[in-house]
């Protein structure tokens, strides 16, 4: 059975239609990418998987199915369950999604605590030791710091590592390092690859950039205007593209 299963799912903003019958699946420990241009529907698909569309956008028709389970049925307090501890996103720019005036520690602990019966020493202790394994020196320093006084990209490895602690079944990574120049990019792929391999987690990651992708996901889904337009496991895609949309997403990396 898969992780997660997409079933033929459309969905709305003020009745437009702007994800299309899209069907794909991820299976324990795997990695998918979504490649696509902006605005093709890449994030409103996560947000439906984690069921935090905004008010004005709407599931039409299709199913989402998490270890076998709808999550259309899923009450209130099963979401609490699920989100965080089951399934975990990380955003575009983590810098802009923490708080500016709480240190790192503050909102590590309350984001934790919420799903976690752990106290905080032990949290922190956690919290410490994984920043060790991606190789985020000084640890206590961090937790008393402010997101302004760490870089774009120590930010993100930290909200990756933050999503992490709670050993999320299946991440969801939205565009997790377009804010970051080419060098930090590849660290923060590399620092998730780790933490993949660490606890087996089964990523989905989306992104425009083909490249990025292709070096970490066993199978590239590739959206154009709300609709997978080719699908398939990476070395396909990469080698024999059939989509005349993926050729140009290919020939665009060899014009860079
Ligand atoms: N809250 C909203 N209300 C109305 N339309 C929206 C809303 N959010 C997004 N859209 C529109 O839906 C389309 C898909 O947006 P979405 O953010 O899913 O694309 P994306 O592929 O993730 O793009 P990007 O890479 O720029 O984040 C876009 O045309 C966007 O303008």
């Amino acid at each position: 059975m898969a992780l997660l299963d997409i079933c033929n799912v459309n969905i709305t903003y003020d009745k437009k239609n702007i994800v299309s019958d899209v069907s794909l699946s991820i299976d324990e420990g795997q990695i998918l990418g979504i490649v696509g241009k902006s605005g093709c529907g890449k994030s409103t698909l996560l947000k439906a998987i984690l069921n935090i569309l905004p008010d004005n956008a709407s599931l039409t028709s299709g199913e989402i199915f998490y270890k076998g389970q709808n999550l259309n049925d899923l009450s209130n307090k099963a979401w609490q369950e699920i989100r965080g501890r089951q399934i975990s996103m990380i955003f575009q720019n983590a810098k802009t999604s923490f708080c500016p005036v709480r240190t790192i520690g503050q909102q590590l602990y309350e984001t934790i605590a919420e799903h976690s019966a752990y106290t905080k020493k032990e949290i922190f202790a956690q919290a410490i030791d994984l920043f060790d394994k991606i190789r985020l020196q000084n640890g206590e320093k961090i937790l008393n710091s402010y997101p302004f006084e760490l870089s774009g990209g120590t930010n993100q490895r930290i909200a990756i590592a933050i999503a992490m602690l709670l050993k999320p079944k299946l991440l969801l990574a939205d565009e997790p390092t377009s804010a970051l120049d080419v060098v930090s990019q590849m660290q923060v792929i590399k620092e998730m690859m780790k933490l993949q391999q660490i606890f087996q987690t089964s990523i989905i990651l989306v992104s425009h950039n083909i490249n990025l992708v292709s070096r970490v996901a066993n199978k590239i889904a590739i959206m154009q205007e709300g609709k997978i337009v080719e699908y398939n496991f990476t070395k396909q895609i990469m080698h024999n593209p059939q989509h005349q949309f993926t050729k140009e997403l290919l020939q665009s990396i060899y014009h860079l």
